[in-house]
């Protein structure tokens, strides 16, 4: 029997609560399948172990991480540490060390959720955000000088490779070729910023030569924001920086009903380090220690993991599961207007996990 070696890291926040949620998840499953097992380690990394040790991980963590099959991870940020030590010293740090430039985030409007838009149907979204996840205004470039004085100067450097820009592309069209409607939209801001996001535009083009059987166009970063409220359903695969992404990803999940589904690989996909799923969502400090974050994120990110994992009938399992769960309103948390609970979300989805199993093996 496979065991894979799961590294999850909770961090902070109501990661504490849902990445245990989504241990409960891998539990059920390797119960119910009885062909692979998870072996776990986790790690108390975060703002706790900043109190302690003066940083937000060991100074070598990563090695710790080089042997497993994959890492399930929650959020970097504490209400009493600025949240640029916090992500820096975590995620930015596993992210960027682990060299997982191509962070995945699809976007869907599940069954039982009431997305806010009003002229858009379920199947009128359906989209995968590729967020390049190593540079540009990430490169962390930049500095301080004179602080507290009139003169003080600050800089933030957007930095981009044409290396990094190539493989982020490549990814971008080869994910858009695998896709039914094989379209791709590269969203820019070459009119303003005219050195390196031309350049992006420009590889985009070069790298749109290796896929003549995928539609792709550019469209401006703002103007793509309106383009996802007006007409959620011309938009499929979509590429963008790593500021821009993120802000367009989260404007998505909210889009698709809430922040609390979103999920995310950030993927090494040469397979040289291991890839990190985690929900979108940060540590969430106004409802934490609640029990009332949603799950369904994580959950949707344990799906991506198991597909990176190569267990794609495991993985279809547990979304069928989820979307049984967001079917029914009483299980729907506070952030989709409902009352239910983590516990009660999770106990849900595993019941479910439990029950496909039997009609798996009743059919088999
Ligand atoms: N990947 C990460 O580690 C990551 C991602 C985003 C934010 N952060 C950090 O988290 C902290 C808080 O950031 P923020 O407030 O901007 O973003 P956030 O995602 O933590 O919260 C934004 C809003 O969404 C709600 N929300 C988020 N996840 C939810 C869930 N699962 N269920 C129900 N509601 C949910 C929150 O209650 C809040 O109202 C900051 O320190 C930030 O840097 C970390
Ligand atoms: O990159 C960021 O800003 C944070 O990582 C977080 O907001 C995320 O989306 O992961
Ligand atoms: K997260
Ligand atoms: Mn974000």
């Amino acid at each position: 029997m496979k065991t894979y070696r799961i590294a999850t890291i909770p961090g902070d926040g109501i990661g504490k609560e849902v990445i245990p949620a989504g241990e409960r998840i891998l539990e059920a499953l390797a119960t119910s399948e009885n062909t692979f097992a998870f072996e776990c380690e986790n790690f108390d990394w975060g703002g706790d172990y900043y109190r302690r040790h003066g940083v937000m991980m060991p100074t070598d963590g990563l090695k710790a991480l080089l042997d497993k099959d994959a890492i399930l991870f929650g959020s970097a940020g504490d209400p009493h540490i600025p949240d640029h030590v916090t992500l820096w010293g975590l995620r930015l740090k596993i992210c960027q060390g682990l060299d997982q430039y191509a962070n995945v985030r699809p976007t869907r409007i599940l069954p039982g959720i009431d997305a806010p838009l009003k002229r858009c149907a379920a199947h009128d979204l359906n989209w995968v955000i590729v967020r390049e996840n190593t540079e540009g205004e990430y490169s962390g470039v930049g500095g301080r000088m004179h602080q507290g004085h009139p003169i003080e100067v600050a800089t933030d450097l957007s930095l981009m490779t044409r290396a990094g820009v190539e493989r982020i592309h490549r990814y971008a069209f080869r994910l858009a070729q695998s896709r039914p409607r094989k379209l791709l939209t590269v969203i820019t801001k070459s009119n303003a910023q005219r050195h390196a996001m031309v350049m992006w535009d420009e590889i985009a083009a070069e790298i749109a030569k290796e896929f003549p059987d995928v539609k792709w166009e550019k469209e401006l970063v703002d103007a793509a924001t309106a383009r996802m409220v007006n007409r959620p359903a011309s938009l499929d695969t979509i590429v963008a920086t790593n500021l821009h992404a993120d802000i367009l990803s989260d404007l998505a999940a909210a889009l698709a009903g809430s922040m609390g589904i979103a999920p995310t690989g950030n993927i090494n996909p040469e397979r040289a380090y291991p890839s990190m799923f985690e929900p979108i969502h940060g540590s969430a400090f106004d409802i934490m220690g609640k029990g009332i974050a949603n799950p369904v994120g994580t959950f949707w990110s344990v799906v991506m993991l198991l597909e990176h994992l190569g267990e794609l009938e495991a993985a279809a399992r547990v979304m069928l599961a989820i979307e049984h769960v967001t079917a029914d309103p009483a299980l729907h948390t506070a952030d989709l207007g409902g009352n239910a609970t983590t516990a009660m979300v999770t106990e849900a989805v595993c019941a479910q996990i439990a029950s496909t199993a039997k009609q798996h093996m009743t059919v088999a």
